[in-house]
C-alpha cells in the first residue's frame, strides 16, 4: 500500500495537521450524512407529506448550515493536510541537506551531481502528494465509507451488506495493480535522476565536447535517455489509467447493484421512499473516497520510489554522526601520525594507499611527491576525514582520529586546493567563508598578506564586487590568492597545500610563494608538491608510488639516492611532478 516505514515515522514526529485533517474529513462526512437526510426529509415533506409543510423552512435552513459546514470541513481537512506535507517537505529538505554536507565531498564525488540535485529538489518534492493527499486519503478511504455504512446498516441490512462486501474489492485491486506497478515507478525515477545527471555532465563538459565535435553525438544521448523517460513515464500512465478504471468500474458496479435492488424493493413496497433515497444519495459518496485513493495511489508510488533514494543518504550521514557524537574534542597543536594506513576505494578493486606510515611534526613541512595515481589525493582527503583508513590509524598526540569530534578537527585545519572554489556571491563573502565572524582588519590583513589587495582594489565594486559563475572573471592565479587568503583567515595550525599544476608567470609565482611561505610558518604543513622546485626547503619529503612509500628524506638525502624523486628531478629541471 505504498507504506513506507520511514516515511510514516516522519509523519509521527509532527502529527497534528495530519490528524486534525483526518478528524475535519470525518466531521464533513457526517455533515455529508445529515445533508442527505435534509435532503430526503426535504423531498419527503414536499411530495408525500404535505401536513408537515410548516417544517419546511426549518429543513431548508439547517440544509443550508450543513452544506457551508461541510465545504468549511473540507477546506480545512486540505489545508491542514498542505500544512503538514509543506512541514515535513521542509524538515526532510534540511535533513538531506545537513546529510550531504556531513557525508561529503567523497560522498558527493561518488554520485553524478545532477541525479544528486534531482532526488534533493525533485524527490522532496515528490512527496508533497504522497503526505498531502495519498496519505490523509488512506485513512478517510477507511474512515468515511465506515461511517456511511454505520449509518446506512441500521436503515437498510441488505444494502450495507452489499456496501461492506462490494468496499474490500477496491483495495484489493489497488494492491494487485500496485505491485505491478512498483518496478515501473521505480524505473521511471530512475530514468529521470539518470537524466538529470546526464544533462547536467553535459552542460558542464559543453566546451570539451564542442572541442571534440561531439556535441552532436551527445545530443543523440539524451535524446535516447530523454526517449527512456518517456516510454517509463507512459508505462506509468498506463497502469495508473488502468487502475483508476478498475477502481471506477467497482464502485460504479457497486452502486448499480444498490440503485437496481432498492429499486425493486421500492415498487414491491418493501422499503420506504425516505430511507431508499437516503441510500441512493449515499452510495456514490460510500465509494468516492475509495475511488479517489486509487487516482491518488500514483501519487503515493511516486512518493515511495523518492523515499528510496532520500533516505539512504539521511542513514549513511547518522552512521557517521552517532560514531562523531560519542568523539572528545580535539587537542591542540600535536603530531599527526599515518600509523599503517591501507585505503581501498568504495568499488575499487586495488587499495589506493597501503600501509603508509609516516609522521606530520609540530610547525614541519612534509611534501609529498609521486607519480600521477599514486594516491597523494587520497593521503589529502583522509586527513581532511572526507573518508577513514580501510586499516591502520592516523593518531593526532595520542588520540586516534577516528575517536575525535569530526568538526573540531577540521576546524583546525586550512585547506588549499588545487583548484579552489569561488561561490557566485561577491569576493568579500567567498573570503568570509573562511571564517565568518573576522573583523574587517583581520580580512584586509589577510587580503594583504595573499597579494590581493590591488586585485580588489581594481574590481569595480571593490569588496563588494561578484564573482564566481557568470560574475567578474578571476584567473586561476587569483583564485589560487583567494584560497591563501582564506587560509590566512583560518588561522588554523594545520595546513593542507594541494600545489597547483598550472604554470604561472615567473613574477607572479614567485609572489605566491613568498605568500605561501609566509603562511606555512609556524604551522604544521602538508604540501602535495606538483612542482619540485617548491619543495627544496621541505623538512621532509615523501615518494609516494603505487599506493606506497618508496623513499623519504630531505631533498638533499632523496637526490643522491637512484630514485623516482632524483629522476623526477632531472627529466623535469624541477619544475613538475
Ligand atoms: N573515487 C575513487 N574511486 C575509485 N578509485 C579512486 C578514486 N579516487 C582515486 N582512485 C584511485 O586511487 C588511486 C590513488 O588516487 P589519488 O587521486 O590519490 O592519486 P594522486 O597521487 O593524487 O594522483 P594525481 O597526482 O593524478 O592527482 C588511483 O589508482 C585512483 O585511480
Amino acid at each position: 500500500m505504498n507504506l513506507d516505514r520511514r516515511l510514516i515515522t516522519l509523519v509521527r514526529e509532527h502529527p497534528v495537521p495530519f490528524v486534525t485533517s483526518v478528524i475535519a474529513a470525518v466531521f464533513a462526512t457526517l455533515a455529508l450524512i445529515a445533508q442527505a437526510w435534509l435532503i430526503c426529509r426535504t423531498v419527503t415533506i414536499l411530495f408525500l407529506e404535505p401536513s408537515s409543510m410548516a417544517d419546511l423552512p426549518v429543513f431548508l435552513a439547517a440544509f443550508g448550515i450543513v452544506s457551508l459546514l461541510k465545504t468549511a470541513l473540507n477546506w480545512y481537512s486540505a489545508r491542514e493536510a498542505a500544512r503538514g506535507s509543506e512541514t515535513l517537505r521542509q524538515l526532510l529538505h534540511n535533513r538531506l541537506t545537513a546529510a550531504i554536507s556531513r557525508l561529503g565531498p567523497s560522498f558527493t564525488a561518488s554520485r553524478r551531481s545532477g541525479s544528486l540535485a534531482t532526488t534533493l529538489q525533485q524527490g522532496v518534492e515528490a512527496l508533497d502528494p504522497y503526505f498531502s493527499q495519498y496519505l490523509p486519503q488512506l485513512f478517510i478511504s477507511v474512515l468515511v465509507p465506515g461511517a456511511i455504512a454505520a449509518a446506512i446498516l441500521p436503515r437498510d441490512l441488505l444494502s450495507g451488506t452489499i456496501l461492506l462486501c462490494t468496499a474490500p474489492l477496491i483495495p484489493l485491486f489497488m494492491i494487485l495493480i500496485g505491485k505491478a506497478a512498483q518496478n515501473m515507478t521505480r524505473q521511471q525515477w530512475q530514468s529521470l535522476t539518470r537524466m538529470s545527471g546526464h544533462f547536467l555532465d553535459m552542460l558542464q563538459g559543453l566546451t570539451t565536447l564542442k572541442l571534440f565535435g561531439q556535441s552532436r553525438s551527445r545530443a543523440g544521448s539524451i535524446e535516447e535517455i530523454s526517449e527512456q523517460f518517456r516510454t517509463s513515464t507512459m508505462n506509468v500512465l498506463k497502469i495508473a489509467f488502468l487502475s483508476s478504471l478498475t477502481l471506477e468500474l467497482v464502485g460504479t458496479i457497486g452502486t448499480a447493484i444498490i440503485a437496481v435492488q432498492i429499486g425493486l424493493r421500492l415498487m414491491a413496497g418493501a422499503l420506504d421512499f425516505q430511507t431508499a433515497f437516503f441510500i441512493i444519495i449515499l452510495t456514490p459518496e460510500f465509494y468516492q473516497p475509495l475511488r479517489q485513493l486509487g487516482t491518488k495511489f500514483h501519487a503515493g508510488m511516486e512518493g515511495s520510489s523518492a523515499a528510496e533514494d532520500i533516505f539512504p543518504i539521511i542513514e549513511a550521514s547518522e552512521e557517521s554522526r552517532t560514531q562523531a557524537a560519542a568523539d572528545a574534542l580535539v587537542d591542540d597543536a600535536q603530531p599527526v601520525t599515518f600509523n599503517d594506513v591501507s585505503f581501498t576505494h568504495p568499488g575499487s578493486d586495488h587499495a589506493a594507499l597501503q600501509h603508509i606510515s609516516f609522521t606530520l611534526e609540530p610547525g614541519t613541512t612534509t611534501a609529498l611527491v609521486g607519480p600521477s595515481g599514486a594516491g597523494k589525493t587520497t593521503c589529502m582527503n583522509l586527513l581532511l576525514r572526507f573518508i577513514s583508513p580501510s586499516a591502520g590509524s592516523i593518531i593526532t598526540g595520542t588520540t586516534d582520529l577516528a575517536e575525535t569530534d569530526r568538526q573540531s578537527w577540521q576546524n583546525r585545519i586550512a585547506w588549499i586546493p588545487q583548484h579552489p572554489w569561488l561561490f557566485h556571491t561577491s569576493i568579500g563573502e567567498n573570503l568570509l567563508i573562511a571564517r565568518p565572524d573576522a573583523s574587517r582588519e583581520e580580512l584586509m590583513q589577510a587580503i594583504d598578506n595573499a597579494g590581493l589587495h590591488s586585485f580588489i582594489e581594481n574590481l569595480p565594486d571593490g569588496l563588494d564586487t561578484v564573482v564566481g559563475e557568470q560574475g567578474t572573471a578571476i584567473s586561476g592565479g587569483e583564485a589560487q590568492r583567494v584560497a591563501i587568503a582564506r587560509a590566512f583567515l583560518r588561522n588554523a595550525p594545520l595546513l593542507l597545500l594541494d600545489e597547483p599544476t598550472s604554470h604561472t608567470d615567473p613574477e607572479l609565482e614567485e609572489s605566491l610563494q613568498l605568500s605561501l611561505r609566509q603562511l606555512m610558518q609556524n604551522r604544521t604543513t602538508l604540501v602535495i608538491a606538483h612542482r619540485l622546485s617548491t619543495i627544496m626547503d621541505a623538512d621532509a619529503i615523501l615518494v609516494l608510488e603505487n599506493g606506497h612509500i618508496t623513499a623519504s628524506g630531505t631533498h638533499d638525502t632523496l637526490i643522491r639516492q637512484n630514485g623516482y624523486y632524483r629522476s623526477a628531478v632531472r627529466t623535469t629541471g624541477g619544475n613538475d611532478s
